[in-house]
């Protein structure tokens, strides 16, 4: 794909059911109807292929079936695909990862981020979420150049740490993808909020799909949003499954970090975030 600045997005909101070929199939028509529609990145939520209450009923590992099908179809379709995320399982160690994917437009995985932030709350309800109980924590902070843009990762829970949004930042990302599985009992307080202000603070888009409506975990929020980097929502999702469009400037972007200059007004002789050596070293090995 040769370098856009300014490109069509679609955001895919899903009510993810707990049977894999049921969500395969209608992944596959969102797909085909947004790549019809002109989109060069197509988006999904967390958890998008199925759902279980707890331990995963259907955890893959890379080329398994969810894996193969969006690769799949980005190639035949000459679009980039962001496969928000599924269970990674990892056979020799039977850890499971919560796993986004991003295929280019020859099928290729060219990002893969594994959820650093397990959900591990209680919520206003009283109802408490142990994600760590199942799901082990990624390591590495990712962002990839695309002819798209930088893109930074990061999945649900992640989006309530700012240090995470601020170092994909600092690693150049210039659009976050923030899929989602979003309790409707804190989703209704803070999703809006929390995706504005990393918007605002780093200068970059915020892509968030959502889930919407009961699945077998919670009742998920909906409301897809795509903010742009001045804090603007300038695409939601209503009730149910669909898909959303927006539009992405890159150039639009670099004229407000000029304008606000906040990353480079930063005082980091007063203060300093980094990222694991260990990680840094992995991450520019490429591994
Ligand atoms: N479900 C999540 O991982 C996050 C969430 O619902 C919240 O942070 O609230």
């Amino acid at each position: 794909m040769v370098p856009c600045r300014q490109y069509k997005i679609a955001i895919v909101q899903l009510q993810t059911s707990c049977q894999l070929k049921d969500n395969l199939v209608k992944i596959e028509k969102f797909i085909r109807v947004a790549a019809q529609e002109g989109a060069k990145l197509i988006a999904f939520p967390e958890v998008m292929n199925i759902i279980d209450s707890h331990t995963p009923s259907y955890s893959e590992s890379d080329g398994g079936e969810t894996f193969r099908l969006l690769s799949r179809l980005a190639k035949t379709l000459g679009v980039y695909i962001h496969g928000g995320s599924w269970s990674e399982t990892i056979p020799a160690s039977k850890k499971h990862y919560n796993t986004s994917y991003l295929f280019d437009d020859k099928g290729i995985v060219v990002g893969k981020y594994r959820k650093i932030h397990t959900f591990d709350i209680t919520d206003p309800s009283g109802q408490i979420y142990r994600e760590s109980d199942t799901v082990t924590s990624g390591q590495e902070v990712v962002v990839v150049e695309t002819p798209l843009g930088k893109l930074g990762f990061a999945i649900c829970y992640d989006l309530r740490f700012p240090e995470l949004h601020r170092l994909l930042a600092l690693k150049g990302a210039e659009i976050i993808f923030n899929p989602s599985d979003f309790n409707l009992m804190t989703g209704k307080d803070h999703w809006e909020v929390l995706l504005r202000a990393r918007a605002i603070e780093n200068g970059v888009y915020m892509i968030a799909a959502d889930q919407y409506g009961q699945n077998a975990k919670m009742l998920a929020y909906g409301n897809s949003l795509v903010v742009n980097p001045w804090g603007t929502v300038i695409a939601r999702a209503g009730d149910g499954e669909q898909i959303l469009y927006a539009d992405i400037d890159l150039d639009g972007l670099a004229e407000i970090r000029n304008r606000m200059q906040t990353l480079e007004n930063r005082q980091s002789e007063v203060y300093r975030l980094s990222e694991n050596a260990q990680n840094v070293a992995r991450n520019t090995d490429g591994k």
